[in-house]
This record gives structure tokens, C-alpha cells and sequence, in this order.
């Protein structure tokens, strides 16, 4: 039964006997409320990911032409269904992790494989699987795929509609997407990380607008609230930057799109851009970046469970240029990395499959003797 203190659009009504442990004017901000409304939203969150799915959590795709189809070519991918034992390749994968350049994936690629204790077999390297699409990089590190994207959306968009595919015909179960990406700040300095609570476009709408057929298809570029809560949670307050979650602008140009005045264009002024940038700060804006839309939009439609974790460049609140110098850039690059490898490392370890024996193909039995064979070899050379 409700109860009869402050209603508060967008929430759930209170229910009986609420009223009792709030007085008067904290009844908008009152906790149980709140928490009714999360819980809902995550519930239907919950069902609409399970609809999705085949009952073992396998991937259904949402296009009955697929299935009927002699083999499906993924062909920014160079792989095919009918030309790769796809399961055999891909069916244990569990993560997807998603970046801008290949460099920065190759990186990620390493990093996990050290973190998660990956073992290669001997005299094997880490290969880029997609080398001759000449478009995206992917390497595989057991059940995490680390893959380029490029900028912007229909980037994304592309690799996004194969990548989707890929899961499906690999009958992967229950995939986790995570983007680990660079942003401007709203509000906040460089090298601040930004796990995202939704994605919105220019006009602060959150929803992906696609052109099929010639019509205008809006899809909810929402993403999963549970997974922002748990990447915040292991934000560790030692880090020496802050972490924070907030909406996330993305645009489909980095100058004017982003109210840049340092583009080959600009129609508008100074003030006009900070009265723009200060508007999309009120509304719980933190970070802009190109890609969060179409990657909150097509993993939601997929009934894929995905975040977004960026790090900032620069406060755009006060410029425009990205003017730190390299090595620092690339410091601040590894931020959004380190959260989502916790992520990674916790879910295995709860599984119990995570190996901390060693990493890559060489088994190192004496650190201190295989420094010694090492530099002795290298005299050689
Ligand atoms: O660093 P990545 O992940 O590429 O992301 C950001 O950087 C690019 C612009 O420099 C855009 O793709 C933007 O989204
Ligand atoms: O300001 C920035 C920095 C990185 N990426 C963007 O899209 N914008």
C-alpha cells in the first residue's frame, strides 16, 4: 500500500509504514525509496538480459536471418563461420575488452595475460588474430578477448555487430563487455578514472539513434548498474587519482561536436562553449568521449552486460588542447586498465581459475639463475 509522503518522480511509491522512519523534509531523499527504484531498475535489467538468452546463457541473436544462412563471414574480423571452429576457438571466452588503438589492446593483452597467471604454450607468442582484416587487432588471452575498435561510432557500431556474432556462433555464455578508454573531463582534471552510469548523446538524449531503411530506430543506450557499483567498489581509496561514475557524453566529432574552439571550424565563441559545457555538467555529465552510445546501445540490445571505464586527458571546463606530455598520457592509460584486470581477477578467482604460477610461455624455475642464462646469452649476441 503507499503511503502518503513526498512522491518523487521516477521512484517507485513508498510503501506502507515508510513514512514512519523519515521526517517531513528528507522524505524526497529518503534511502528506502531510493532503493525500491534501484532495485526495480536492476530487476528489469535482470529480465530483459535473461529474455535475451538461451536458457544455458548463451547468446540468442536478435536476427532470424543468421541461423539461416550457409555461413556467416565476419569480415572486419577475418573469421567466418563457416571457414573457423568458432567454439573451438572462442567458446570459453568470458571478457571482451574494447579500446581505441590496436597498441593500447596489444598492451592490454600482456597485462592480462600476467595478471590472470595465462599460461602460452612454450615458444608460442600472443598473435593478432584479425591481422589481415587490416581494420581492428584482437588477441586472445584464455577467456579474455582484447580487441581495437577505432573512433567513433560506426567504428564500434561494425566491430560491435561482429563481435555480437562472434559470441553467438562461439555459443559463449553470460559475456561481460567492458570499453577501456580515453575522455575529456567535465569538471575534473586529468587522469581522473570514469566508470559510466549511461551513455547520452550531444543533446544529453540516452539513446542511440540508427537510420534503418530510412527510418530513425532509437535504441536505449543504457548500461548495467550492478557492474558500475562493483567496478566502484574496487576503486582502491590507496589509487592516486579519484574514481568516479557519472553520464557520459559521446559525439560523433571531437572539435565542434565537442564544443572545441580549436577545430578547422567554429562558428561559435568562448562563451557560448562554456555556457554549453556548464549546462551538460548540471545535468550529470562528467566525461565526453565518441563510442559509450553505440557501445551502451547495441551490448543493451544484445542483452550483453557491458561498462564503460575511461580515463580523463584533460578538464575541458578549462581548454581544449591535450597538452600532457607523453609519458604521462600513457601512465594515465593504464588506470582504466588496472580496474577492469580487478574486475577480471576477482570473478576468477572466484571460480577458482586464476593461476599464479606465472605468465606468457616461459616457465621461470630460479629468477635469479634465469637473469643469469639471460644475460649471458645476450653477450652472445
Ligand atoms: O581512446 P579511445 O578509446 O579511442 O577514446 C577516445 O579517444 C578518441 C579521440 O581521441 C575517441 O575514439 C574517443 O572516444
Ligand atoms: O577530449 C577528449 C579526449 C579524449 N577523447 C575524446 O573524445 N575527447
Amino acid at each position: 500500500m503507499p503511503c502518503d509522503c513526498v512522491a518523487v518522480e521516477g521512484r517507485a511509491p513508498h510503501q506502507n509504514g515508510c513514512k514512519k522512519s523519515v521526517n517531513g523534509a528528507a522524505a524526497a531523499s529518503h534511502q528506502p525509496h531510493r532503493k525500491t527504484y534501484d532495485e526495480e531498475a536492476e530487476g528489469a535489467e535482470e529480465r530483459h538480459v535473461n529474455d535475451l538468452r538461451y536458457p544455458d546463457g548463451s547468446v540468442r541473436l536478435r536476427n532470424p536471418h543468421i541461423e539461416l544462412m550457409d555461413q556467416d563471414i565476419l569480415y572486419h574480423l577475418a573469421l567466418g563461420s563457416g571457414s573457423h571452429d568458432l567454439v573451438e576457438m572462442f567458446g570459453d571466452v568470458k571478457f571482451v575488452c574494447m579500446g581505441g588503438t590496436p597498441k593500447r589492446m596489444e598492451q592490454f593483452a600482456h597485462t592480462i595475460m600476467a595478471e590472470i597467471g595465462h599460461k602460452l604454450p612454450c615458444g608460442t607468442t600472443l598473435q593478432d588474430i584479425s591481422q589481415f582484416s587490416y581494420r581492428y587487432s584482437m588477441y586472445k588471452v584464455g577467456p579474455v578477448l582484447s580487441v581495437s575498435h577505432g573512433m567513433g561510432i560506426p567504428s564500434v557500431g561494425i566491430l560491435l555487430h561482429e563481435l555480437i556474432k562472434l559470441m553467438y556462433h562461439a555459443r559463449v555464455r553470460e559475456p561481460v563487455f567492458f570499453r577501456i578508454g580515453t575522455c575529456g573531463g567535465v569538471g575534473y582534471e586529468g587522469g581522473t578514472v570514469v566508470i559510466s552510469e549511461e551513455a547520452v548523446d550531444g543533446s544529453l538524449k540516452n539513446a542511440l539513434d540508427v537510420n534503418v531503411l530510412g527510418n530513425t530506430i532509437s535504441r536505449p543506450a543504457k548500461l548495467d548498474k550492478r557492474l558500475v557499483r562493483e567496478l566502484r567498489g574496487l576503486a582502491d581509496p590507496e589509487d592516486p587519482y579519484d574514481t568516479v561514475t557519472g553520464k557520459t557524453m559521446c559525439t560523433y566529432d571531437f572539435y565542434e561536436g565537442q564544443g572545441r574552439l580549436d577545430g578547422a571550424f567554429c562558428e561559435f565563441n568562448e562563451s557560448d562553449k562554456m555556457e554549453y559545457l556548464e549546462r551538460i555538467h548540471k545535468a550529470g555529465v562528467v566525461n565526453i568521449e565518441m563510442e559509450s552510445l553505440a557501445f551502451a546501445a547495441l551490448t543493451h540490445h544484445a542483452g550483453i552486460k557491458a561498462a564503460v571505464v575511461c580515463v580523463t586527458l584533460l578538464d575541458r571546463l578549462k581548454g581544449d588542447q591535450v597538452l600532457a606530455p607523453k609519458e604521462v598520457l600513457d601512465e594515465w592509460q593504464q588506470r582504466p586498465t588496472k580496474l577492469v584486470c580487478r574486475y577480471i581477477k576477482r570473478y576468477l578467482q572466484m571460480k577458482g581459475r586464476l593461476s599464479l604460477d606465472g605468465h606468457g610461455s616461459i616457465a621461470v624455475k630460479s629468477p635469479r639463475r634465469f637473469k643469469l642464462v639471460q644475460q649471458e646469452s645476450e653477450t652472445y649476441d
